[in-house]
């Protein structure tokens, strides 16, 4: 490792997996290092650089479109997967923090659950970029309970799987090559959520893992609750874990080259040049203030009716000082407060829905009911 060079995580992983909870958790965390945040979205709507400046970094409203530098470092890539615009938003973006590099000491970057690393981090060999920076790790983020429950298609235990299964996803090759080729790329897996991980469930995740990653790479298993509260107070073995995360030294441009992954391959067999988000859509769905318990009773119908595998935003509740924050991934749907509402934002409610044969208008209009109607 060049010890001049900034190090960049790259953490990726399939929708929902947990990788914007990780950075939230790392940015909290990890103290006395000066962070700079790149995301990057499948959506129109950048939900996670929303709550990543929730999580004590401060805010700038300013501006649309790419890229946006907002208050200590986060950077938003417009819309568009990183892997398919690696010239036109990433090299600029890594431009101006290497003009920046003496008041940096990390780079974080977040991939769209969608998205392939190498092509981004292969980016890392462009000689503008290349001279400055190296990438510490490739992190693969990965769902414990999801791939237990076979979403994946695994080829461990695919009887089980595929009896366990949600039809619509075990079905798909599209997820399970996407799901390869971003461990193929992995210098560390790591597997969220087990907090709800049964023992033999994490067995099955191990063998799925192994199956797929060398020895050589490590796999640690975590739980959100290991990023503390909020109030950077997690314990001292947990933040020493976290910073960890941060110092593995791989110089992942190095061996990029020669990872072999689902993608290169067809390309390389005269295969149409697609991407797993090629086969997905996404809409934003725009409310004004929703009765809450009705709306997430509507779209947990959704979720249960259509092939819905995120959905995430925030809802404006009548009453209700703060912001809701809503999460679901695959049939599991979630909600918080996590902010107050500025005097400035429009209280209004706001969800982008990533799935497959989405009918947008259809999508409105079931979560319309949920809207409390105004005075006119
Ligand atoms: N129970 C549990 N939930 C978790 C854990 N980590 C993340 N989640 C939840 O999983 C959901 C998705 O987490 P995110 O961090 O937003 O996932 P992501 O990979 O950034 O999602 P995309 O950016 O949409 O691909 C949220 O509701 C999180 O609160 C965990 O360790 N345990």
């Amino acid at each position: 490792m060049n010890l001049n060079k900034i190090p960049a995580t790259v953490v990726t992983g399939f929708l929902g997996s947990g990788k914007t909870t990780l950075l939230a958790g790392l940015l909290r965390q990890v103290t006395g290092k000066r962070i700079a945040v790149i995301v990057n979205e499948f959506g129109e709507q950048d939900i996670d650089s929303s709550l990543l400046r929730g999580c004590a970094l401060g805010c700038d409203e300013e501006g649309e479109g790419a890229p946006v530098e907002l208050e200590r470092g986060i950077y938003e890539l417009a819309n568009g997967c990183i892997c398919c615009t690696v010239e036109e938003e990433f090299l600029p973006v890594m431009k101006q923090l290497v003009a920046r590099r003496d008041d940096i000491d990390h780079i974080l970057i977040e991939t769209s659950g969608l998205a392939l690393p190498k092509p981004l981090v292969q980016a890392f060999n462009w000689p503008e970029v290349r001279q400055h920076c190296t990438v510490d790790a490739i992190i693969t983020v990965i769902d414990g309970p999801a791939v237990a429950a076979g979403r994946y298609a695994s080829d461990v235990d695919k009887v089980e799987a595929q009896r366990r299964a949600d039809e619509s996803l075990d079905h798909d090759p599209s997820l399970r090559e996407l799901l390869d080729d971003q461990l193929s790329a992995a210098d560390l897996v790591l597997v969220t959520k087990t907090d709800l991980l049964a023992p033999d469930e994490r067995a099955r995740v191990e063998a799925l893992v192994a199956q797929r990653v060398p020895a050589s790479v490590k796999t640690l298993f975590i739980d959100q609750r290991a990023y503390g509260n909020g109030n950077g107070d997690g314990n001292g073995d947990t933040r020493a874990q976290l910073e960890a995360l941060m110092g593995i030294g791989a110089a992942s441009e190095e061996h990029i080259d020669r990872i072999d992954n689902h993608h290169d391959r067809h390309h390389a067999e005269g295969a149409h040049h697609d991407h797993a988000h090629d086969h997905f859509d996404s809409c934003v769905i725009r409310l004004g203030e929703v009765d809450g318990e009705a709306l997430a009773a509507r779209l947990q119908a959704l979720l249960q009716g259509h092939e819905i595998y995120r959905a995430k935003g925030f809802a404006a509740l009548p009453g209700k000082p703060m912001r809701r924050v809503i999460q679901a991934v695959g049939e599991r749907l979630d909600g918080y407060f996590d902010r107050l509402w500025t005097p400035d934002e429009p209280r209004e409610t706001q969800l982008v829905i990533i799935g497959k044969g989405l009918n947008s208008e259809a999508l409105h209009a079931a979560l319309a009911g949920a809207e409390i109607a105004t005075a006119p």
